[in-house]
């Protein structure tokens, strides 16, 4: 594999928001002063009931979206628009269904802003990203030739080719069954060790927050209020996790019952 560059000077967090504002035209605040960090290869997973901002909020974080007020510090700089090293996966792959694996994988690094890279190390990108997510011999596949689970590994492998110091993912499992979806968990935090990356991922799936996160935050509203993070747990369980259930469980009671809390 290609050396991974610095994703940041030391001390220097991956992603920090203050003050974070959002309302959608016409509305009240979808959240308001929310505030939160991530650091750098760390796996926060962010829980909440439906509806309550999520996924703008991870739109506003990564710059596809603009917050009306507060700022959003990306490697320590001001983050307005999609940075070139942070890349994000959804619940649908969206391959092009015109273009073959190692092509979809290659178009992660067409997005705009996207540094220049010669022929060679676009190859080799690509070829170790296939490689992390165990299609590469499935270079030559259309998606109309994959599975589910094999799609959304081409999704990750497009997202990888970046050397991401950030990845969002947005549900990125939710549409998988049980047994590839828990194949994807592992692979996802043996693939962010491995490159050294940091992930923010929105998940309705308590046991799967556990499973993969170093730190948990649970987003609420309170009497239809704007949103805001109302509880944190760092994730203390020794990894891998399968097999730990009791710690897991006690873990998982107790972040339901603050989630049932706020729609009590
Ligand atoms: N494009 C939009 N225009 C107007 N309102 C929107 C838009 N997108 C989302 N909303 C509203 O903003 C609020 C937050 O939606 P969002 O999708 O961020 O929540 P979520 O927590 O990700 O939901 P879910 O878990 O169900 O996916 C909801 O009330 C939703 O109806």
């Amino acid at each position: 594999m290609n050396a991974v560059p610095p994703h940041s000077g030391p001390g220097v967090l991956t992603l920090q928001a203050q003050g974070l504002r959002f309302a959608y035209p016409g509305q009240a605040p979808v959240f308001s002063d929310l505030s939160l960090q991530v650091r750098p290869g760390e796996i926060v997973a962010l829980l909440g009931g439906s509806g309550c901002g999520k996924s703008t909020l991870l739109r506003g974080l990564s710059g596809l979206a603009a917050p009306q007020a507060g700022e959003v510090r990306f490697l320590g700089a001001p983050l307005t628009r999609p940075h070139p090293r942070a890349a994000l996966i959804f619940q649908h792959a969206s391959l092009l269904p015109w273009r073959d694996t190692r092509s979809n994988v290659a178009f992660g690094l067409d997005f705009k802003r996207q540094p220049r890279l010669d022929a060679g190390v676009r190859q080799r990108r690509v070829a170790d990203a296939l490689e992390a997510v165990g299609l590469a011999d499935r270079a030559r596949s259309y998606p109309a030739q994959l599975s589910g689970g094999q799609a959304q590994r081409v999704a990750l492998a497009r997202a990888l080719v970046r050397q991401p110091a950030l990845l969002f993912a947005d549900e990125p499992f939710a549409a998988l069954d049980a047994i590839t979806r828990a194949q994807m968990q592992r692979l996802l935090i043996a693939l962010v060790h491995r490159w050294q990356a940091a992930v923010l991922l929105v998940t309705h799936d308590i046991d799967e927050a556990i499973v993969v996160a170093d730190r948990i935050l649970l987003m609420g509203c309170e009497a239809d209020g704007p949103a805001r993070i109302v509880q944190e747990w760092p994730v203390a369980i020794e990894r891998p996790r399968e097999g730990r259930a009791r710690a897991a469980a006690e873990l998982h009671f107790e972040i339901l019952t603050a989630l049932q809390s706020l729609h009590a």
